[in-house]
């Protein structure tokens, strides 16, 4: 099984306008509504791909029905702490002029001391059936910055631990040593000061994390540049696929579900890379944080190229 862990989950409003201007009043064309948070959307991929997860993790019990209903739509098992507040309601203005989307995140509910304790127990009682732990996205206010690095020890013997977090967060939780960090390139630069001027720049930047950490992959991800992924032994380099985009906001947590899943299954990081990219690069032609579905996963596969660069980057 693999587990998802989302302790800052979100309902993620995307609005449409023709231009997004600041200062100005702007006429909304469409909005919607979709259950977000950095692991559930992974989970959602794993579970469309007919893989089986489960989603743990806090969630607001003011507003809980919209999620759980969803969840529950979709089959996803969920097993989540409720909190006495509301789940966040996180904003995704798309500007169809610029082709760009701006995000406004809430910062989420307060957790407590007791809370905490909550979520190291079930994290520990799920790893134990888990043979992937992936934890996901920001924190809710009251979390110690060090709870992701806490969390990947305290179940690192029983399972790989996969995380995709930024700034303190990861740079506090690399040093539990991970199975595999997704960080893109800006959270490659922002967290570690890594030069991402060129590819070489990248692969020596995640090849330092792969020894210093003790990480076994390091996937860098690059937007519509594609991606990268980084091993003590092996460099794959992923082709981005030209597409009609809508919006790639959970780009990297489909890319990263989809990559989890393959690799969960053959231990083969060329397919896993492949399977990841075809759902990133799907994610990013729906708008908001919707899925795709499995007829456009089987279209999409043989657009992918993936080229082994291991020979070029790790022996000169
Ligand atoms: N504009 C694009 N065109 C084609 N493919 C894209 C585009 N944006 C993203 N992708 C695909 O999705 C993958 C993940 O995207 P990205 O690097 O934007 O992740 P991310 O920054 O973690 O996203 P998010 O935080 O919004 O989930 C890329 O490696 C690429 O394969
Ligand atoms: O504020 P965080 O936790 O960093 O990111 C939350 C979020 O932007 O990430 C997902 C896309 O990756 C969205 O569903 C959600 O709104």
């Amino acid at each position: 099984m693999i587990t998802t862990i989302t302790l800052n989950p979100a309902i993620d409003r995307t609005i449409v306008v023709d231009e997004c201007t600041l200062g100005k009043v702007h006429r909304i064309k469409s909005s919607r509504e979709d259950i977000g948070g950095k692991g559930i959307n992974v989970a959602k991929v794993i579970n469309l791909l007919k893989g089986d997860t489960t989603a743990i993790g806090f969630l607001g019990y003011e507003n809980k029905n919209k999620i759980e209903a969803f969840l529950h739509q979709e089959k996803i098992q969920a097993d989540f702490i409720h909190i006495h507040d509301r789940t966040r309601v996180n904003t995704k203005v798309v500007d169809l002029k610029h082709r760009t989307t701006t995000e406004f995140n809430e910062s989420g509910f307060r957790i407590h001391k007791d809370h905490i304790e909550q979520i190291k127990q079930k994290v520990v009682d799920y790893a134990k059936s888990s043979d992937y732990m992936i934890f996901s996205g920001s924190m809710p206010e009251g979390c110690p910055m060090g709870l992701y690095k806490e969390l990947i020890a305290l179940v690192k013997g029983d399972t790989r631990v996969v995380l995709d977090a930024d700034g303190a967060l990861l740079r506090e939780g690399v040093k539990a040593s991970p199975f595999l960090i997704k960080p893109n390139i800006h959270e490659l630069q922002n967290t570690f000061g890594i030069k991402v001027e060129s590819i070489r720049d990248i692969v020596k930047g995640a090849l330092d994390i792969v020894t210093t950490f003790r990480i076994q992959w390091v996937l860098v991800s690059m937007g519509k540049d594609g991606s990268i992924l980084v091993s003590r032994n092996k460099i794959l380099l992923a082709k981005p696929i030209k597409v009609d985009v809508k919006s790639s906001v959970g780009a990297g947590d489909s890319m990263l579900g989809g990559f989890i899943y393959s690799y969960s299954r053959e231990e083969d990081p060329m397919k896993a890379l492949k399977d990841g990219t075809v759902c990133g690069t799907l994610a990013v032609t729906k708008e908001g944080t919707q899925l795709f579905n499995l007829e456009q996963v089987k279209a999409m596969q043989s657009k992918v190229i993936i080229n082994d660069v291991s020979q070029h980057y790790l022996h000169d």
